[in-house]
């Protein structure tokens, strides 16, 4: 079973508190892009996790591919089912746009279906959320406004334009954004109907650049074309275009320094439409 792994935008993010275990509480809007990796799943019969290639600096056993199918582990209707995962990586990581969530969301999906470990999507996500807050969304599928840690979701529909979307040399930590005593963290909540109206502002901005110039370049750069955001914690930076032609005039003028892609907004996850059609391809 080969799956896209999508990344995501944060359209907006506002810190609305700050919770005793130094979570905060968010409200975003999420939207898939088609810019992906790819993950294949081949079943074995060892009872082992296996995966391939490493990342760099990142140990097997920390990847989030190779913790999500240990949570599933369990679950397993066959006890000597194992797996073997090949990754092949497109997603910058560390740029806000949820990859290694976005890949442990995948890992959830496939092994649900090929373990037959007959779990519903709000199980995969409650599993999910035990590794990293973004995973709830991948899981689900579909474009929303978030809010608690990014679990609590509703369905939204938001425009779908193409984006320019570049990626500065340098790797933001989210926990450090977060735990910057200058972070504001008292936005007033908003309804979920003037989000969509209104869209809203990234709270992580001032910080992020304050501790990073290049995403502080990269940003003032896009914005001399339009309403440029930042996306999560950073590092990267999109625009949303009028059309796929404006987006590229833009990227021609981009300075090569940084990584840059025209994607596309989508509400529903490439890796649920990939997977419905695998489903509807193995039923007898
Ligand atoms: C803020 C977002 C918006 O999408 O940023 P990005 O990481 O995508 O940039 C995410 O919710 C991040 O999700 P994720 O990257 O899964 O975060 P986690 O691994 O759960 O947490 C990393 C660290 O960020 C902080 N953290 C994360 C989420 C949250 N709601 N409050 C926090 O304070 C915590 O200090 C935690 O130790
Ligand atoms: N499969 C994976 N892909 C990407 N990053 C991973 C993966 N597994 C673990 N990580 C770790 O998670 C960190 C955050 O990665 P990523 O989700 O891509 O960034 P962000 O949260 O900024 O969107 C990486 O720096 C890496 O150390």
């Amino acid at each position: 079973m080969q799956l896209p792994s999508p990344a995501k935008l944060n359209l907006f993010l506002h810190i609305t508190g700050r919770r005793e275990n130094g979570y905060h509480d968010l409200q975003t809007i999420f939207q898939f892009i088609d810019l992906c990796d790819t993950l294949e799943f081949t079943l074995t019969n060892d009872n082992q996790v296996t995966l391939t290639p490493d990342i760099e600096g990142v140990a097997t056993t920390d990847n989030l591919i190779y913790k999500a199918a240990k949570l599933l582990f369990p679950h397993r209707k066959n006890s000597t089912s194992g797996i073997h995962i090949s990754l092949t990586k497109q997603l910058p990581m560390g740029g806000g746009i949820g990859g290694g969530s976005s890949n442990a969301a995948t890992t959830l999906l496939a092994l649900n279906t090929l373990w037959e470990c007959q779990l519903s999507l709000p199980e995969l996500a409650d599993l999910g959320i035990t590794l990293g807050a973004d995973i709830p969304i991948f899981v689900m599928g579909f474009s929303a406004f978030a809010e608690g840690v990014g679990e609590k979701l509703q369905k939204v529909e938001p425009k779908t334009p193409y984006y320019l979307l570049l990626k500065p040399d340098c790797h933001v930590s989210t926990g450090q954004i977060f735990t910057d005593k200058y972070l504001t963290r008292d936005t007033p909540p908003i309804k979920m109907s003037h989000a969509l109206e209104l869209g809203g502002h990234n709270d992580c901005l001032e910080i992020v650049i304050k501790h990073n110039p290049e995403v502080e370049e990269a940003y003032f750069w896009l914005k001399n074309h339009g309403d440029a955001k930042l996306t999560g914690t950073g590092a990267c930076v999109f625009l949303a275009c009028e059309s796929f032609l404006e987006a590229e005039k833009i990227q021609q003028n981009t300075p090569k320094k940084w990584q840059s892609w025209i994607c596309r907004g989508f509400n529903t996850s490439p890796t649920h439409t990939a997977l419905k059609e695998w489903v509807e391809q193995h039923q007898n």
